[in-house]
């Protein structure tokens, strides 16, 4: 039995810092890798991973991670060009498209977090709205700007959960209220995504990956934003945290 705790790969964003180094940067919010540690799992990053690299990567984890980030998937991957005032990042773009693909097909525990969840949703041939805002009858879902962190990840509009889901499970009923940090969404689901949480618009922001062996769920909210004082963020990533735990048991015959 190894004397480690369940791996949790969270695909890094790269960027480019503005320091004149051509090199770039490898880039995670701590904010993602802390609640996976208090969830009692190692994150771990490979920096240089690219798709190729996944079959031989994916067996060393218990579980994926796909995190938020102020980048957008990149409009090509869904048969649209991107707009002028995209920050994109093709890196993690060709990564996590086959992450996705190859994470269900393993059963590997994956869950995707606002970017994440539209990496989901392009790399299982669905599509996004761009700029969510500019759509009649959508709300706009982006945070206020210029405000501390507390006010830009405030509950700001509740989702409604399909009875009998998972979310509803988490939330103990059929609605709750969630934090909202994206200017991209949902527009064509993808393949085999099955949509449990929509919010007041209809937009949808919580799946369900339906052939998932394991756990395989993408939610547009941030739960690990203070997920210990919010038991349904709570919940849904202890969920998250118990798959990864069985997921490292069957892969090794126990784990820490
Ligand atoms: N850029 C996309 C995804 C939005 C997103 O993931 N926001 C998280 C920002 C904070 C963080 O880095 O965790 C969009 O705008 O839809």
């Amino acid at each position: 039995m190894p004397n480690h705790k369940p791996l949790v790969w969270l695909p890094a964003c790269h960027r480019n810092l503005d320091l004149s180094d051509p090199g770039g940067y490898t880039v995670l919010a701590d904010r993602y890798a802390a609640a996976v540690c208090q969830l009692g799992l190692q994150p771990v990053l490979y920096p240089m991973a690219g798709a190729a690299d996944v079959p031989d990567l994916l067996p060393l984890v218990d579980g994926v991670l796909l995190t938020g980030s102020p980048s957008n998937v990149e409009a090509t991957h869904f048969g649209a060009s991107a707009l002028e005032t995209d920050m994109l990042d093709p890196r993690r773009d060709r990564l996590t498209m086959a992450l996705v693909r190859e994470a269900i097909a393993a059963g590997t525990p994956l869950f995707g977090v606002c970017r994440g969840l539209q990496e989901m949703n392009v790399a299982l041939g669905g599509s996004l709205y761009q700029q969510l805002h500019t759509e009649a009858g959508l709300l706009d879902h982006r945070e206020p700007e210029d405000v501390d962190l507390d006010v830009q990840f405030a509950e700001r509009h509740e989702v409604i959960l399909e009875p009998d889901s998972a979310f509803a499970e988490w939330a103990g009923g059929t609605r709750a209220l969630v934090n909202s940090l994206h200017g991209q969404g949902i527009k064509r689901l993808g393949d085999g995504l099955v949509a449990e949480a929509r919010a007041p618009d209809g937009l949808v922001e919580g799946v369900r990956v339906a052939s998932a062996k394991a756990f395989g769920y993408g939610v547009q909210w941030h739960p690990e934003w203070h997920h210990e004082r919010i038991p349904f963020y709570q919940r849904t990533l202890g969920a998250f945290a118990d798959a990864c735990r069985e997921h490292c048991r069957e892969r090794n015959g126990g784990c820490r």
